[in-house]
């Protein structure tokens, strides 16, 4: 962490192709540690910060500077776990660490196609998994050694997870709250 930045906790970006469980990931630690869960697909609409709409994909885009502008901030004190289905647009300055979820294929596929996602949607998403597109664009964005990716097919795995992150969090603590 810069010596420029005087966190008292750590902030947390959770990110990978949708489906590969940051929501259930976010949800259980933000319980577990009382950081508070940013859940940017759904702020972003309730803060306004969508300009329009992408009938192709149907789904909304982000206005990403008026989104950035809201949660700066927020962000200043640490405690934060963001989620996001994307990672290059965030100053790196915000985070201490960044966790890319990772689904096997016919796993990610069957449960996109049970939430309905069908055709191009579909498809684009599980080729985003295979080429492991949200890990090299976190490795791109931030400094590797922060960038870990996390296993994300299983119960198990969901709980494994969840325990790393917590144990990253006690250490993080140790080491930079004098
Ligand atoms: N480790 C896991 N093992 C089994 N099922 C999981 C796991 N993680 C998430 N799931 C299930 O997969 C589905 C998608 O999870 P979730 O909504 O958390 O993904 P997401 O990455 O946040 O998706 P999006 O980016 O679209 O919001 C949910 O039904 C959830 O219960």
């Amino acid at each position: 962490m810069s010596p420029a930045v005087t966190r008292t906790l750590p902030n947390i970006l959770i990110t990978g192709t949708p489906g590969t469980g940051k929501s259930s990931l976010s949800r259980d630690l933000a319980e577990r540690t009382g950081f508070e869960w940013l859940e940017l697909s759904k702020l972003a609409k309730d803060w306004s910060c969508l300009s329009g709409f992408d009938e192709e994909y149907q789904s909304s885009v982000l206005d990403e500077d008026k989104l950035l502008d809201t949660l700066e901030p927020k962000m200043t004190n640490g405690g934060k776990i963001i989620d996001y289905h994307g990672c290059d647009f965030f100053p790196e300055r915000w985070f201490d660490i960044v966790f890319v979820l990772r689904t096997d294929n016919t796993i990610l596929y069957d449960r996109l196609q049970e939430r309905g996602y069908t055709g191009k949607k579909l498809t684009e998403n599980i080729e985003c998994e295979i080429f492991q597109t949200l890990l090299e664009e976190a490795k791109s964005s931030y400094d590797e050694e922060i960038v870990h990716e996390l296993p994300s097919n299983s119960q198990a795995d969901a709980t494994s997870n969840a325990d790393r992150v917590v144990s990253w969090i006690e250490q993080w603590k140790k080491d930079n709250v004098k």
